[in-house]
């Protein structure tokens, strides 16, 4: 199987989706209105951007592939009982998909109803049978409300395993050498087995080109990048890891699986992410977008013991425990200047 439609509608759905968030961003946050956000039960922000994002996406994938399960990240519950969001998210649901150029035929949604129950199809338990869908209709919320970096992230699992990802990053620059001067706006996707290539978000005219890691030897010749949330993984402890590695250059904190998506053409050579608490379970729509452009550009994702990460055990990554990810030719450096730095921490027993 090439996966070839498969991935032709991941790209689609990511980019329809993009627009959507674009236009929340610039209409509703940009300009500080307070009805762009809201707070969830875990205090996360989630957006209207959220649930237009993931309904955009299902609808477009529930007529290409109407049997495969999806796990997508959000529900329908507070839009079902808060009818001024509910209609927000119906209009910019309906423009974004008018805007999409590619495949009108699919994915049109008929009204507010049938949005809340396209929306409610993420919900879906995982598992190591057959196909699925995982999607987080947008990664580092936290990142988007700041005009930072987030993603659309979307990945085929099969067999517990990812076999085709998308991920869109609306605020990654083209061209990571010439930040300031090059257009913004990316989308890289990926095969199992068959490369990680680059795309641009909205010139379709641009051909696709595919990208590598570095090929750096040395890990001290190396860049590390984490995340921007101090509560989201130890970063006193990542500071530690790159120092026994002798990397010198303080790490790049960006939000997002855009993490992934950087490492994947060079931008960066490692990534940590080191659990701040042995009891919390990483999503699955987290990292398997992400970690197959890493792996099909040249690198090795694994959790902080090297085991490899196991999308196939639910909605959650609960055999793993955080997550490094690194080029092949410095992982197992990176493995070992981890367990040398947590072996002897308390906070890092296994529970
Ligand atoms: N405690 C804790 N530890 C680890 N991860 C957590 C934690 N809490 C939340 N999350 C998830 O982090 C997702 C965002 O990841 P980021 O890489 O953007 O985080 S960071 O802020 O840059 O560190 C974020 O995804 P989104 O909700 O899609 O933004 C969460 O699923
Ligand atoms: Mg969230
Ligand atoms: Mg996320
Ligand atoms: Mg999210």
């Amino acid at each position: 199987m090439n996966f070839q439609f498969e991935k032709e509608i991941a790209i689609v759905a990511v980019r329809r989706a993009s627009y959507l968030t674009e236009k929340v961003f610039n209409q509703l946050i940009k300009e500080k209105s307070a009805a762009g956000a809201h707070s969830k039960e875990d205090k996360s922000p989630v957006t209207i951007g959220d649930f237009g994002a993931q309904a955009v996406v299902i609808s477009l994938l529930k007529d290409a592939f109407p049997k495969d399960p999806i796990v997508g990240e959000e529900d329908a519950d507070h839009l079902r009982s808060n009818g001024e969001t509910c209609s927000r998210v119906w209009s910019l649901v309906q423009e974004s998909i008018q805007q999409s150029k590619e495949y009108k035929e699919l994915g049109q949604i008929k009204d507010a109803e049938q949005m809340l129950a396209v929306i409610d199809q993420g919900n879906y338990n995982g598992g190591r049978e057959g196909r699925m869908w995982t999607l987080d209709p947008i990664d580092g919320t936290k990142g988007f409300l700041r005009g930072a970096q987030y993603a659309i992230c979307l990945s085929l699992i099969e067999n517990g395993k990812p076999m085709v990802s998308a991920i869109s990053c609306p605020n990654l620059p083209f061209d990571f050498k010439q930040p300031e001067t090059s257009p913004k706006g990316i989308i890289m996707s990926a095969v199992r087995g068959q490369g990680c290539f680059q795309y641009s978000l909205h010139n379709l005219t641009v051909q696709p080109s595919q990208v590598y890691m570095k090929d750096v030897q040395d890990p001290k010749d190396s860049k590390f990048c984490e995340g921007v949330e101090a509560g989201h993984s130890m970063q006193g402890t990542q500071e530690e890891i790159a120092k026994k590695l002798g990397i010198v250059h303080g790490p790049t904190k960006m939000d997002s699986q855009a993490k992934y998506v950087s490492l994947a053409r060079g931008d960066g050579d490692i990534y940590l992410r080191l659990p701040t608490s042995m009891t919390f379970e990483e999503k699955i729509w987290d990292h398997a977008g992400g970690s197959l452009l890493v792996e099909e550009a040249g690198g090795i994702v694994s959790d902080m013991f090297g085991k490899p990460l196991d999308f196939g055990v639910g909605r959650t990554l609960k055999s793993n425990n955080g997550v490094i990810a690194a080029y092949k030719g410095i992982f197992q450096n990176v493995i070992d200047a981890t367990r040398a730095v947590t072996s002897q921490d308390p906070h890092f027993n296994k529970v």
